[in-house]
């Protein structure tokens, strides 16, 4: 997960290869809550990792129910028959799916429960479900503002013998809520629930009904007014039962596909774990994405998609059925012949945010004309290439107005998009980004920083922090010299009258290996073995050989992925990545440095002597300057940085103002 304040995405001009999703969130906080109230073992599999689904996890845990979780299986010993814990303070987040189901259970078990959520949760409205559960004779009181969460449950009277009215028309949670809890309460006689007005999201309450059905019980419904949960119903473990992947997180996917610019043989992205029989509702989106073009095929559980019409064709279209997901053909909308508008998705504006406020405002940054309108959104795209712009899309804590962001990345000026709060997609899909980069090809070269200096300047901690910010990959050019220099130790090369070919051919093959901040030879972590002034030293002999250079250049360039690189050496920027968009030469005086270096050393608990160390790095800067291979020169496009007198912040601070210079993005 990107864990940085804003994720810069190159323009991109393609998606292809094939795509495993992670889990619903619809289905699996349905399922966990299902496996929790009925009796036995249910084991959940491929269940979906996210902020939501944490959520719901940590409540079932804290109501006395067993967890085991290991990846993506999670055991749930249910609850049925067992008492559950009569007090509980539940902290539910921001997730709809947790808040509304667990409110209605525990409304008709009863118990002394506290149910709150993050701010945005105390704004989205619960007074029709809490409507529905008072007049059904459960005690649920506000704790704030009426209407909304935080909220306080106690014991029940309940009064089954007349039907349940609940409204339909702001969520169809409420009525979710309320077909998982009354079976719970249906051993004796049948219990009624009756829709109010429209229901809006019919597709979610199939999961509903479909999942009810799986765990033993069967509701009888007269359209999708009333709904009959029959005397003696009760919960029974499935014993096993499989999540599917996400369709509304699919979504972005297929869009992406239908805006990838074909290329020779390219057969499509495949995306796997949901096909077109799936029981998401937001499945249909496929329907909707051809309808602007999109080429779709299906199999049992994979769909594959491919550019079709181009530019995509505008559509008007009621997203009543496909609240979610509808969200990405706002923005595909950027893609499309003329106006696009989006009816009857009301609900946009009582979910993490005010999605038809948000989507206006986002779009009109990237270019775009947008008409919001109170259930409707009207999308003209922007002009021609030139009307784009390259924008700094607020996120709203919003997992999807993220993820949709991401989209606009395919435009045709081959500008990149600014995402700011990127880890908001942890809500249903951590790794989204990083999902989509392995699936992209960048519209031009990845962008490249390169931080060149001599010894101990500050290179490698500098480089790795601007990375970090920027949540861009770190080169450390450095190692693979040293990793070289071991190696040829451990192969009894001599590295004094250097035998080149065979260093050459040892570099070529060296089985190195970058896992999380371990740095491999084979099997063995020498991250601490190469850090020694003496492999320094080794490093600085076998970089002298062009044989060596020439045997790591590729491996060096090849670190260049999305979203950026940042890399630090001697020669990142005159000979490795000479088109990089901002090269930076560090430098500090060589008292300094062997200060810092001694620092270090000593700090790490190796003895050495500050007049040894000095005399060292003088002698290695001078090989590495004088060498006739890529010498340590600064590339005639550098900019000086002498951080002698700056702290390590400050230099941060500064390549990152060059940074911002150097992006086309404006003030949003
Ligand atoms: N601006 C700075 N002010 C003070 N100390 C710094 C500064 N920059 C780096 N240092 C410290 O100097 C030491 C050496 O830094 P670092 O290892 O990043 O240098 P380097 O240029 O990558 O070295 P090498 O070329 O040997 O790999 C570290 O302990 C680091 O914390
Ligand atoms: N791009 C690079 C990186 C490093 N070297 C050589 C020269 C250095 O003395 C040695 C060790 O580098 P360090 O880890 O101290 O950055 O490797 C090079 O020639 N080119």
């Amino acid at each position: 997960m990107f864990d940085t304040a804003f994720l810069d995405i190159p323009a991109l001009r393609a998606v292809s290869g094939s795509v495993r999703l992670p889990g619903s969130k619809s289905i699996s906080n349905r399922v966990l809550l299902l496996a929790a109230l009925c009796g036995g073992q249910t084991t959940v599999l491929d269940l979906l990792d996210s902020d939501d689904t944490r959520v719901m996890l940590q409540a079932l845990r804290q109501l006395g129910c067993g967890v085991t979780v290991e990846g993506s299986t999670a055991i749930i010993d249910g609850l049925g028959g067992r008492a559950l814990q009569p007090q509980a303070e539940l902290f539910l987040g921001n997730a709809g799916t947790a808040m509304r189901p667990l409110t209605a259970a525990l409304a008709v078990l009863g118990g002394d429960y506290r149910l709150s959520g993050i701010p945005r949760m105390h704004e989205r409205p619960i007074g029709d479900l809490v409507d529905a559960l008072r007049a059904l004779g459960c005690s649920v009181r506000y704790l704030g503002q009426d209407g909304y969460p935080p909220l306080h449950i106690g014991q029940p009277h309940l009064q089954l013998d007349r039907p349940i009215p609940v409204r339909g028309n702001v969520s169809s949670q409420f009525l979710t809520a309320l077909l998982m809890a009354l079976p719970l309460a249906a051993s004796e006689q049948d219990v009624v629930i009756e829709v109010v007005g429209e229901l809006i999201s019919k597709p979610y309450i199939e999961i509903t009904l479909q999942l009810l059905a799986r765990f033993g019980v069967s509701v009888q419904r007269d359209g999708w007014a009333r709904f009959v949960i029959p005397a003696g119903s009760r919960y029974h473990s499935p014993g096993q039962i499989h999540v599917e992947a996400d369709a509304s997180s699919a979504s972005y996917f297929i869009a992406a596909g239908a805006l990838s610019a074909s290329g020779n043989g390219q057969s499509g992205l495949k995306i796997e774990g949901v096909g077109e029989a799936s029981i998401q509702g937001d499945i249909r989106f496929v329907d909707a994405a051809r309808l602007m073009g999109a080429q779709v095929e299906s199999g049992p559980n994979w769909l594959r998609v491919t550019r079709g019409a181009w530019p995509l064709k505008a559509v008007d279209l009621d997203c009543n059925h496909i609240p979610d997901a509808a969200m990405t053909l706002a923005v595909m909308a950027l893609y499309a012949d003329g106006p696009t508008t989006l009816r009857n998705i009301a609900s946009w504006r009582v979910k993490e945010t005010d999605r038809i406020a948000a989507m206006a405002t986002e779009l009109r940054k990237l270019g775009a004309t947008v008409q919001e309108g109170a259930d409707e959104i009207r999308i003209a795209p922007p002009k021609d290439a030139r009307a784009w712009r390259a924008a700094s899309l607020h996120t709203y804590d919003d997992h999807r107005m993220a993820m949709c962001g991401s989209l606009a990345a395919f435009n045709p000026a081959g500008l990149p998009v600014r995402i700011e709060d990127p880890k908001c997609v942890a809500k249903t899909f951590p790794d989204y980004f990083e999902t989509l980069f392995a699936l992209a090809e960048p519209a031009a070269p990845v962008p490249v920083i390169c931080i060149d200096g001599p010894t101990a300047s500050g290179k490698g901690t500098l480089a790795s922090e601007v990375a970090r910010r920027l949540g861009y990959h770190y080169l450390d050019s450095g190692s693979l010299y040293r990793l070289t220099g071991l190696a040829a130790r451990r192969a009894g090369l001599a590295l004094e009258n250097p035998d080149e070919a065979r260093l050459s051919a040892l570099a070529r093959q060296l089985p190195v290996g970058f896992a999380g901040g371990h740095i491999l030879l084979g099997q063995e972590d020498v991250g601490e073995a190469i850090r020694t002034e003496a492999a320094g030293m080794d490093a600085s002999r076998v970089s002298a050989l062009p044989g060596v250079r020439q045997a790591l250049l590729e491996l060096q360039r090849s670190c260049a992925r999305l979203p950026g690189l940042v890399a630090d050496g001697r020669d990142m920027g005159t000979v490795i990545f000479p088109h990089a968009l901002l090269k930076v030469y560090l430098t500090a005086g060589s008292a300094q440095r062997a200060e810092r270096r001694h620092k270090q050393l000593i700090s790490k608990g190796i003895p050495a002597k500050l007049d040894g160390l000095r005399a060292d790095l003088e002698a290695r800067d001078a090989r590495d300057q004088n060498r006739v291979a890529s010498p340590l020169e600064p590339a005639q496009d550098a900019l000086l940085l002498d951080n002698t007198h700056l702290t390590i912040e400050d230099s941060v601070d500064q390549v990152l103002r060059w940074w911002q210079e150097r992006q086309p993005f404006r003030p949003s």
